[in-house]
């Protein structure tokens, strides 16, 4: 079943382009990744669906359910955690995570205390004392502490440390092995590529790729590095699926997309001291197609 839909979801800013025809779909259990530069447009998608803002045209689903007519009745089983957070800051912690509990209609102590344990957070504080990342921390338990059915995350990871964004990651995958879905947006593309199954990518506000991370990885270019025994020519790579040569008498290295086996034959011809093939991450794949479609 899908978790959430979109169908031609549209928000624009007066004349300022927010996005444009967004359609996909996030399936139950899925963690799915939701990345593209600053700008591109995950937060009007995030904030589109939670009712935050009025979409321009289009629609979108959540549990099934029209975000517009079923806003609250939705909102009651997704933990959102916003890219900024803001609060009272006299308030103490504890206050305010209780004032946020009393919004679900079951008890939520029990797990409020065990996520305020697991990211040390201290709850006795007043948030006016708390650091950028403390202040994170007390969004995380106040985004989770419902067990919500659908996670969303914009930008999650800012302002913690990285054992903090360890324990986090860790947190996540075992509320999506519990059975929440997740929806987590991210222009850091080492934490999608370690955490999500399939990701959308986003540019000025339109969908330009939808993939699974396994095969955005497969079907993309491997990083080639050679060292050869003797110069090397230019020529000798002058095939189709090679990219981003660089030769340096007898250095070369290169992206591939293509067959192997042909490029193993070029490799074959020469005299090789020694060779290096690389999986790209994410990112080496994020900017080869930024840079393919510019
Ligand atoms: N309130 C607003 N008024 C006018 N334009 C806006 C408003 N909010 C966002 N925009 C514009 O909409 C586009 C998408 O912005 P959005 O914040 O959704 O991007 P983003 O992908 O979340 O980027 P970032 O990673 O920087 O948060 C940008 O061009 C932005 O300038």
């Amino acid at each position: 079943m899908s978790i959430i839909e979109l169908q031609q979801l549209t928000k624009t800013y007066g004349s300022a382009r927010g996005i444009k025809n967004l359609s996909f779909r996030v399936e139950e259990g899925e963690i799915f990744g939701f990345i593209g530069p600053n700008g591109a447009g995950k937060s009007t998608t995030i904030r589109t669906l939670l009712g935050l803002i009025y979409p321009t045209s289009g629609s979108a689903k959540i549990f099934g359910k029209d975000i517009l007519l079923h806003g609250q009745e939705i909102k009651k089983e997704i933990g959102y955690l916003p890219s900024e957070v803001f609060y009272y800051d006299n308030m103490k912690v504890k206050d305010l995570l209780h004032y946020s509990a009393s919004f679900y209609k079951k008890d939520c102590t029990k797990r409020m205390n065990e996520l305020a344990a697991l990211l040390e957070l201290d709850v006795n504080k007043k948030i006016d004392d708390l650091s950028l990342g403390n202040k994170k921390k007390v969004g995380i338990v106040q985004g989770l502490l419902h067990e919500p059915r659908l996670i969303i995350l914009d930008e999650p990871t800012s302002g913690l440390d990285p054992l903090m964004q360890q324990r986090f990651f860790e947190l996540l995958l075992e509320e999506n092995k519990k059975g929440s879905t997740i929806l987590f947006s991210s222009h850091i593309l080492s934490e999608v590529q370690r955490l999500c199954h399939r990701v959308a990518i986003i540019k000025e506000g339109e969908l330009v790729s939808l993939e699974k991370m396994s095969t955005l990885k497969a079907n993309n270019y491997k990083r080639f590095k050679l060292e050869a025994s003797t110069a090397v020519e230019e020529s000798s790579f002058a095939i189709e699926g090679v990219t981003e040569l660089v030769i340096r008498d007898k250095e070369v290295s290169f992206m591939y997309k293509g067959n192997l086996n042909a490029i193993l034959r070029v490799i074959a011809s020469i005299e090789i001291a020694n060779l290096w093939i690389e999986e790209p991450d994410l990112e080496e794949i994020f900017m080869h197609y930024y840079e393919k479609e510019a």
